[in-house]
């Protein structure tokens, strides 16, 4: 038994990503940075910047540099897939922590709030033209005291996290409401990643031969 589906990179290095396309049944292959590629410097958001325009601005950067590494390792053609991930607040976007005490500060903010989650997911087909989709989730966390969030970050989970919390981890604990899309919140959204899929010719459920 085979499938006909072309070659699916995933232009990222969160395992949660690729732990999630295999969910749908995917066979993704990582198309990761070189170490000397200044990956970080893609997620800094411009001053000013809506949180929904920075997610969709730095997930087609990350398509468009998977793509330019797929083409300089001369790798055979495939469909490329990447994602960004942010939570804002007031305003504001709140991305990974540097250290505790930015995560102490977040968490702190978001306690006993409602904050949105956004993933913009992008795929760019064979033909090198790209689709995005963005997905946006609304989450209220439960009135935190100092002694529990200090308790969290200790078990490191806040780390490589945007917001500093993580809904698959312990952090549920705290979640008192949450509406959208649970797989975008923990980082692809994957009714509109099967639908982005679909379109670039990659098929999920359709098993050849
Ligand atoms: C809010 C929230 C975020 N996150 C994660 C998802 C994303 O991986 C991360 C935001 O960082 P991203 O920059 O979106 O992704 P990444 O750096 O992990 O991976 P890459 O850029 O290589 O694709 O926050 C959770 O895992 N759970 C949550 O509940």
């Amino acid at each position: 038994m085979h499938t006909l589906n072309p070659i699916l990179y995933l232009a990222s290095q969160s395992p949660r990503r690729q732990a999630l396309l295999t969910q749908l049944g995917a066979s993704p292959q990582p198309l990761l940075a070189a170490a000397d590629e200044d990956v970080e410097a893609l997620e800094a958001p411009l001053a000013g910047e809506p949180a929904a325009a920075y997610v969709q601005r730095v997930a087609t950067l990350k398509a468009a540099a998977a793509a330019a590494r797929r083409q300089q390792r001369h790798l055979p053609a495939g469909i490329i897939l990447s994602a960004d991930t942010t939570v804002s607040f007031a305003g504001e976007i709140l991305g990974k922590p540097a250290d505790a005490a930015a995560a102490q500060t977040m968490l702190a903010r978001l306690s006993g709030q409602t904050h949105e989650v956004l993933t913009a997911v992008v795929v760019e087909n064979l033909r090198g033209e790209r689709r995005l989709s963005l997905s946006t989730s609304q989450v209220t966390l439960a009135t935190l005291s100092a002694a529990e969030i200090a308790a969290y970050i200790a078990t490191g989970e806040p780390f490589g996290k945007a917001g500093s919390y993580a809904l698959q981890g312990r952090a549920a604990m705290f979640v008192t409401h949450a509406s959208g899309s649970f797989s975008g919140i923990i980082g692809l959204p994957l009714h509109e990643t099967a639908t982005l899929l679909a379109w670039a010719g990659y098929s999920l459920l359709t098993v050849a031969t």
